[in-house]
């Protein structure tokens, strides 16, 4: 098996850079090292494994160093490959997926891998829009999207990176969100299913427990279980919203008048004006009215690791 690393410098203000030197000075196996330019750089790199390893027909082990944006990237290039095992080694500021999946915390896990590699099917989520992509984490639509696209393209994040607080930005747009963003009405279609629901702040489609960067929004959802949950947040004044979201860290909304939560193979949002979307937090630039996800049943593989 081919050991790859797929390198993001600048993930967690430069966590990613600091943590390779950390794990160079300690690898004894050969490794290709692909380090990302540029926004969507990981996608592309990865289409080019995926034909390679294809080719070749060699197993390769894949570990993303950066955050849940890259994991995006790399999630959408090798989803239709047989021969990509993803791991991860957390360096972003948010590693939902290193929570809600394994991840690799040390070399010494690496190299024990290699020596004994056992695979592991999970199941994926596929978002439809203007456009079509894979999740791996959660999808949806709302305020938590509203706020993560503000942050990501503000001056203010890039200017409180710099100051190694960049997670600040959050903050300070979940606050002007809190004040600002205006609830809407949305359709739920579970499955065969139809629910509607008014004042609504958000729906998130998940795949896995985590999001925002800790936040247990989904405690049931499993990643291999050939299903996905929506949690709908509605019916909720400011000041309650602002509550059930710190409860969110716990799990604790679950048991909040104006939460609800559905299982299901296929689910499509439909809501009453256009809104910010995302995909594992990524902008969508949804312009449709619309979203709809599927799960796709165990259709990517993952290193199963054995903490050392
Ligand atoms: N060299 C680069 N320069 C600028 N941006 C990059 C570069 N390489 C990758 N990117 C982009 O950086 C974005 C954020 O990276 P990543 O998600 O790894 O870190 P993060 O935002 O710190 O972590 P998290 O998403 O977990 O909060 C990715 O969506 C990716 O497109």
């Amino acid at each position: 098996m081919k050991l790859v690393f797929i390198l993001n410098k600048t993930a967690g203000n430069g966590k990613g850079l600091r943590m390779w030197e950390a794990i160079k000075e300690k690898l004894t196996v050969p490794y290709d090292l692909y380090v990302t330019g540029y926004p969507e750089h990981a996608y592309r790199l990865t289409c080019q494994l995926a034909e390679q390893a294809a080719k070749e027909k060699q197993y390769v082990l894949l570990i993303v160093i950066g955050g849940d944006g890259t994991i995006h990237e790399v999630v959408n290039g090798c989803a239709d490959c047989e021969f990509l095992l993803l791991s991860s080694i957390p360096a972003g500021s948010g590693n939902d997926f290193a929570r809600g999946f394994q991840a690799f915390r040390q070399v010494t896990e690496i190299e024990a891998y290699l020596q004994n590699p056992e695979i592991e099917h999970v199941d994926l989520g596929q978002v439809e829009y203007t456009g079509k992509q894979s999740f791996i984490n959660n999808c949806g639509v709302g305020f938590d999207a509203f706020v993560g696209v503000k942050a990501n393209h503000s001056e203010i994040k890039k200017w409180l990176n710099q100051l190694g607080i960049g997670k600040l930005a959050y903050v300070y747009y979940a606050i002007l969100g809190l004040a600002s963003f205006k609830p809407f009405s949305l359709s739920v279609s579970c499955d065969e299913k139809i629910y509607k629901f008014d004042r609504v702040w958000l729906a998130t489609i998940s795949n896995q427990p985590y999001f925002g960067g800790g936040m247990k929004i989904s405690p049931s959802s499993s990643t291999n279980d050939g299903k996905l949950e929506v949690t709908i947040v509605h019916n909720l004044s400011r000041i309650k919203f602002l509550l059930m979201f710190l409860s969110v860290f716990w799990g604790g909304h679950t048991r909040i008048k104006g939460v609800e939560q559905m299982t299901g193979e296929r689910f499509t949002l439909r809501y009453d004006r256009a809104l910010p979307c995302h995909a594992d937090g990524e902008d969508l630039s949804n312009h449709t009215l619309q979203l709809h996800a599927i799960v796709q049943n165990a259709s990517l593989k993952i290193a199963k690791i054995v903490p050392c």
